[in-house]
C-alpha cells in the first residue's frame, strides 16, 4: 500500500488542494478523448453513397449517355446538394447530442488534505483518493487502498455479473483480473472502498478502447426504419413510374431521348432522399429542446417512445414531493402526539436516537453544506433542535457498529458509546421497528412491555399520522453489550424499546399537481411506487390527483403473493394504482407486467437496485440531481431537476416531435401530384395536350424550393389539442392511410387541379387548342414556355399553401397563429427568392426553360397559396365536426 502511495506521491489523506491543481494542469481533464474530426470526410462521403444517392447517380448516367448534359449535370447538383444538406443535418444532430454530457456533469467524492469533498470528476487527477460508495461510477482508473466493493464491468468486458474488488492483495496478471484494481466507466453496485487513482483520461483502460469513445453514435431509430421502408416504397414507384413513362411517351409521339429525359426526371423528382435526414434531425432538435427543459434523453429513438407513453410508474419521494422533509409531529407511548416545536417533553428521547443513528451531515458553515438523505437530514434536525451535538465527527467516534439502512428490511441500526453507556440505535418503517421491539418506553423513562394494546396504539398512531401524508418513522434503542458489536443484524434488533414515532412532511411539489390532470386528458395512467407506507402514499398520491377516476392501494406483500395473471389483470384494469412498501426488485415485476399486457411504460428510479426495471421499461427515467449514477446508466432519460411535471413535458415533447415529423412527410409528399398530373394528361392524351412542366423545373421545385419549409415544419411548436388526445398506439405507423389522403387526395389533388388550370388557361389564352403545335419555331412555343412557367410557379405556390395547411394536423391555422413559426416564414422568404430567380434571371431561364410572366399572370397564381390552405382547413373542419371529441378520452 504505502509503495502506491509513494509511486504517486500522495497518501491515505489524498493530495493537498494546490498539487491536485498543479497535477491538473500538467495531466489536463479527466474526460476521454474525442472522437476524432478527420472523420468527417467519410461522414460526407457516406451522404454521396447511399442507395438513394446511387439511384441518382444511375439516372445522372443515364442522362449523359442519352444525351442531354444539362439535364445530367442538373441530377448531379440535386444529388450533392442533398448530401450537403444530410450532412449538415447529420452534423447537427451528432452535436446536439454530443453536447447533452454537459447537462449532466458527473460528480465524485475525494479527499482533499484528509477531508472528503465532492469534485466534478474531470477534475479527478492521479494520486487522488475518491471515496467509492454503492451506487457511484468509478471516475478513473485506480487500486483499492482500504474496504471492499461489488463492481459491474460490462462496459469494459461485457460481463453484467457484478465482481468483487477488495483493498490488499495484487497478484500479478490482466489488469482487468486483477482483485483490487477499479476502472472508470464501471459502476459499484455495492460496498464502500477508497481507491488511489491511477490513471485519468486516456490513460484509462476504457481510454485505450478506442472504439468505446464515440458511444454517443446513432442508432436508427423505429420511426427512422419506418420511414426508410417508405422512402424505398416511393422510390421503387418513381422508378416504376419513370420505366412506365418511356413506352407511354414513345406512343405518344415523343423522340426516344425526349421520353427517356421524361422518365429521368420523373424518377428524380420523386425519389425522397432528402426525408431521412430531416427526421434525424428533427429528433435531434427534440433532444436538445429537452434538454434545457430539465430531461435529457441519452437516445434519439427515444423521443418518439415517449410521445406513445401509456403509463407513467412514478417514486414518490423527490419526484411528487420536494423531497425536503420537515418533522411535522411526534409521538410516544407516554405522551401521544405532539408538535415538535410545542411539546418539548417528547423530543429528547426520540431526538438521542435521531442523533445516532444516522448518516447524514447537516450544514455547517465550518464543515460545509449539509449532505445525506432527507430523511436523516430532517431527524438530525429535529436532534440539533433539542440541542444534541449533531456533527458527524463526534457521531463517528463513539460508533462502534453499524447496519445500513436497507430498503428491503427498511430500517438502520447502529451501535454506539454514550454517556449511559453502549446502545443499540435503531430507526426505520413502524412495521419494521415494531416486530422488532418488546417493551415501550415509560414517561419516567422506565419500560414498559409491548402488548397487544400497547402494538394498537402504535398502529392507530402511525395510520393517523400516515393519514395525513407524513413519513413515519419508527425509533427504537436498548443498552448494549460487547457481543452486539460482532452480533448478526438479526441480533442486535431485537429486544428493542419502542421510544416512538416521527411524522415527517415532504410536500407535494407544486408543478406536479396540474402535471398529473395534464397526464390525464393525454389519456395517461400514473401509478405510484413506493417504498413508504400505503396510508401515507395514498394520501400523498391523492393530493395531487392521482387517482380521481379510481385509486387501489397495493401493499408490497400482497403483490408478492399475486400471480402473474393477477397482476396482468390488475393491471389491465381502469384506475390508477399506489404500490406501496415495495421492494426494488418488485419494481421490475410491476414494469415486466405492463410491458406484457401491452403497455408503454415510462418509470423512475434512483437507487442501483432500480436499475433492472429502468433497463426494461420502454422509458427509463433517473433522477439526475439525487440518483445513483447506476440508475443513471440504465435510463434512457435522466431528469436533471427530479421533477414528475417535467416527465409529463417531456411525453408532450415526444408528441410534438412525432406530429412535426408526420407535418413535414405531409408537405413532401403532397408535391407529387401537381408534378405527376402533366405527364399524365400528355400521355392520355396521346400527345395533343403539350407537357406542363419541364424536367429541370421539376428539379428546381426539389431543389430550391422546398427544403427549407420541410425544415422549418420539424420545428413547429406544439398544436392545441397534443395533449388532450390518447397515445398513438404503439403498432400505429408515422404514416398512415389518412394522412395520404390528405397529402395526395386533399393538398395534391387541389394543386394539381389549380396548377393544370393555369397551364391550359395561359396556352387558351394565346388560341391554343389540343393537337395544336407547340414546339420550337411554332407559332404558340413562346405562349407554351409561359405555360409551363405558369405551371411551375403554381406549384411553388401551391407549396406555400400546403406548407400552411401542414402545420396543423387537426386544429385550425388560426388557433396556432399565423406568425408562431418564424423559420417558415424565412424558408418561404427563400423559396419565392429561388422562384424569382429561376423566372427572370436569364441564365436561370436559359437552362431551366421559363419566361418571365406578367404581373397579372403572378397575381393570380399567388392565389393559388391561400386556395389550396383554404380546401385544406376546410377539410379539417369538416372532420373536426364529424369526430368531436373522438380524440379525447373520456376522464
Ligand atoms: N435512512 C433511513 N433509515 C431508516 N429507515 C428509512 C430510511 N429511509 C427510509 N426509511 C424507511 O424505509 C421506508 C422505505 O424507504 P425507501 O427509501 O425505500 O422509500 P423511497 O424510495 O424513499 O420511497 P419512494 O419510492 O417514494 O421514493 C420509508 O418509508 C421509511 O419508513
Amino acid at each position: 500500500m504505502e509503495r502506491v502511495f509513494h509511486e504517486l506521491r500522495s497518501g491515505p489523506a489524498g493530495l493537498d488542494d494546490r498539487d491536485a491543481a498543479r497535477r491538473l494542469r500538467v495531466q489536463g481533464p479527466n474526460a476521454l478523448p474525442a472522437r476524432g474530426g478527420a472523420s468527417w470526410p467519410r461522414a460526407l462521403g457516406r451522404q454521396l453513397v447511399h442507395p438513394l444517392a446511387l439511384l441518382l447517380w444511375a439516372a445522372a448516367g443515364l442522362a449523359l449517355v442519352a444525351g442531354t448534359p444539362v439535364l445530367a449535370a442538373a441530377v448531379v447538383v440535386v444529388v450533392v446538394l442533398n448530401a450537403g444538406l444530410a450532412f449538415w443535418q447529420e452534423q447537427h444532430a451528432e452535436h446536439a447530442v454530443a453536447a447533452l454530457e454537459a447537462y449532466l456533469p458527473v460528480r465524485t467524492r475525494v479527499l482533499r488534505g484528509g477531508v472528503a469533498r465532492e469534485i466534478p470528476a474531470s477534475e479527478v487527477v492521479t494520486g487522488d483518493v475518491v471515496l467509492l460508495v454503492e451506487g457511484a461510477a468509478v471516475p478513473a482508473d485506480g487500486r483499492l487502498v482500504d474496504g471492499a466493493v461489488q463492481v459491474d464491468l460490462s462496459a469494459l468486458t461485457g460481463e453484467s455479473v457484478p465482481v468483487a474488488r477488495r483493498a490488499g492483495t495484487h497478484p500479478p496478471g490482466p489488469p482487468l483480473e486483477a482483485p483490487d484494481l477499479v476502472f472508470r466507466g464501471t459502476t459499484c453496485t455495492a460496498g464502500a472502498a477508497r481507491a488511489v487513482v491511477t490513471g485519468t483520461g486516456a490513460h484509462t483502460e476504457i481510454g485505450r478502447i478506442a472504439a468505446l469513445t464515440g458511444h454517443v453514435g446513432h442508432h436508427e431509430s423505429p420511426l427512422e426504419t419506418q420511414v426508410r421502408r417508405v422512402a424505398w416504397l416511393i422510390a421503387a414507384v418513381a422508378v416504376g413510374t419513370g420505366a412506365a413513362f418511356l413506352p407511354i411517351g414513345l406512343l405518344a409521339g415523343l423522340s426516344f431521348t425526349a421520353a427517356l429525359v421524361f422518365a429521368i426526371g420523373l424518377l428524380v423528382a420523386n425519389v425522397p432522399e432528402g426525408l431521412l435526414p430531416t427526421i434525424t434531425l428533427a429528433l435531434a432538435a427534440g433532444v436538445r429542446s429537452l434538454a434545457r427543459r430539465g430531461a435529457v434523453v441519452r437516445r434519439l429513438s427515444a423521443v418518439e417512445t415517449l410521445g406513445s407513453t401509456t403509463v407513467i410508474c412514478t417514486d414518490k419521494t423527490g419526484t411528487l414531493t420536494e423531497n425536503r422533509m420537515h418533522p411535522q409531529a411526534v409521538w410516544t407511548p407516554a405522551g401521544g402526539r405532539g408538535r415538535p416545536d410545542q411539546d418539548a417533553d417528547r423530543v429528547p428521547v426520540l431526538a438521542r436516537v435521531a442523533q445516532r443513528c444516522s448518516e447524514a451531515d447537516l450544514p455547517d458553515p465550518a464543515v460545509g453544506p449539509g449532505s445525506g438523505d432527507p430523511t436523516e437530514l430532517a431527524l438530525l434536525a429535529l436532534a440539533a433542535a433539542a440541542g444534541l451535538d449533531t456533527r458527524a465527527a463526534t457521531r463517528e467516534r463513539d460508533r462502534r457498529a453499524v447496519h445500513p439502512f436497507d430498503p428491503v428490511l427498511t430500517r438502520m441500526s447502529t451501535v454506539d458509546t454514550t454517556p449511559a453507556g453502549t446502545a443499540v440505535h435503531t430507526k426505520g418503517a413502524v412495521e419494521a421497528v415494531l416486530g422488532r421491539c418488546t417493551a415501550v418506553r415509560r414517561a419516567d423513562g422506565g419500560e414498559d412491555p409491548l402488548d397487544t394494546d400497547g402494538r394498537a396504539a402504535v398502529l392507530a398512531a402511525t395510520a393517523e399520522l400516515a393519514g395525513e401524508g407524513l413519513r413515519v418513522l419508527a425509533l427504537a434503542g436498548r443498552p448494549a453489550s460487547d457481543a452486539d458489536l460482532t452480533a448478526a443484524r438479526e441480533d442486535v434488533e431485537s429486544g428493542l424499546v419502542l421510544e416512538g414515532l416521527v411524522g415527517l412532511l415532504d410536500r407535494p411539489r407544486a408543478s406536479v399537481a396540474p402535471a398529473v390532470a395534464r397526464c390525464h386528458a393525454a389519456g395517461i395512467t400514473v401509478h405510484v411506487v413506493t417504498g413508504d407506507h400505503p396510508v401515507t402514499a395514498e394520501a400523498v398520491a391523492r393530493s395531487v390527483g392521482i387517482g380521481a377516476g379510481g385509486l387501489r392501494v397495493v401493499g408490497g406483500d400482497v403483490l408478492a403473493s399475486m400471480r402473474e395473471r393477477e397482476l396482468d389483470e390488475l393491471l389491465a384494469a381502469d384506475g390508477e394504482i399506489v404500490f406501496a412498501r415495495v421492494a426494488p426488485e418488485q419494481k421490475l415485476r410491476i414494469v415486466e407486467a405492463l410491458v406484457h399486457v401491452g403497455e408503454v411504460v415510462a418509470v423512475t428510479g434512483d437507487g442501483v437496485n432500480d436499475a433492472p426495471a429502468l433497463r426494461r421499461a420502454d422509458i427509463g427515467v433517473a433522477m439526475g440531481a439525487s440518483g445513483t449514477d447506476v440508475a443513471r446508466e440504465a435510463a434512457t432519460m435522466v431528469l436533471t431537476d427530479d421533477d414528475f411535471a417535467t416527465i409529463e413535458r417531456a411525453v408532450a415533447a415526444g408528441r410534438r416531435v412525432y406530429e412535426n415529423v408526420r407535418k413535414f412527410v405531409v408537405y413532401i409528399f403532397a408535391h407529387a401530384v401537381p408534378e405527376v398530373v402533366p405527364f399524365l394528361l400528355f400521355a392520355l392524351s396521346g400527345g395533343a395536350v403539350p407537357l406542363g412542366l419541364t424536367v429541370l423545373q421539376i428539379l428546381a421545385i426539389d431543389l430550391g424550393t422546398e427544403t427549407l419549409p420541410a425544415l422549418a415544419l420539424g420545428r413547429e411548436p406544439a398544436e392545441p389539442g397534443l395533449m388532450s388526445r390518447r397515445p398513438r398506439p404503439r403498432t400505429e405507423g408515422v404514416i398512415r392511410a389518412r394522412m395520404l389522403w390528405r397529402a395526395w387526395g386533399v393538398l395534391g389533388v387541389t394543386s394539381a387541379v389549380l396548377t393544370t388550370g393555369a397551364f391550359l388557361l395561359v396556352l387558351l389564352r394565346a388560341g391554343w387548342s389540343p393537337g395544336a403545335p407547340t414546339g420550337p419555331g411554332a407559332a404558340l412555343h413562346h405562349a407554351y414556355l409561359e405555360a409551363t412557367t405558369a405551371t411551375f410557379v403554381g406549384i411553388v405556390a401551391c407549396q406555400i399553401g400546403t406548407a400552411f395547411a401542414a402545420r396543423t394536423e387537426h386544429a385550425s391555422l388560426r388557433t396556432v397563429g399565423l406568425t408562431s413559426n418564424p423559420l417558415l416564414w424565412w424558408g418561404i422568404g427563400f423559396e419565392v427568392l429561388v422562384t424569382a430567380a429561376v423566372v427572370y434571371l436569364p441564365v436561370a431561364q436559359r437552362i431551366v426553360g421559363t419566361v418571365a410572366l406578367d404581373a397579372a399572370t403572378v397575381a393570380l397564381l399567388l392565389v393559388c397559396a391561400p386556395v389550396v390552405w383554404g380546401v385544406d382547413e376546410l377539410d379539417r373542419w369538416r372532420r373536426r365536426r364529424a369526430e368531436p371529441g373522438q380524440e379525447r378520452r373520456t376522464p
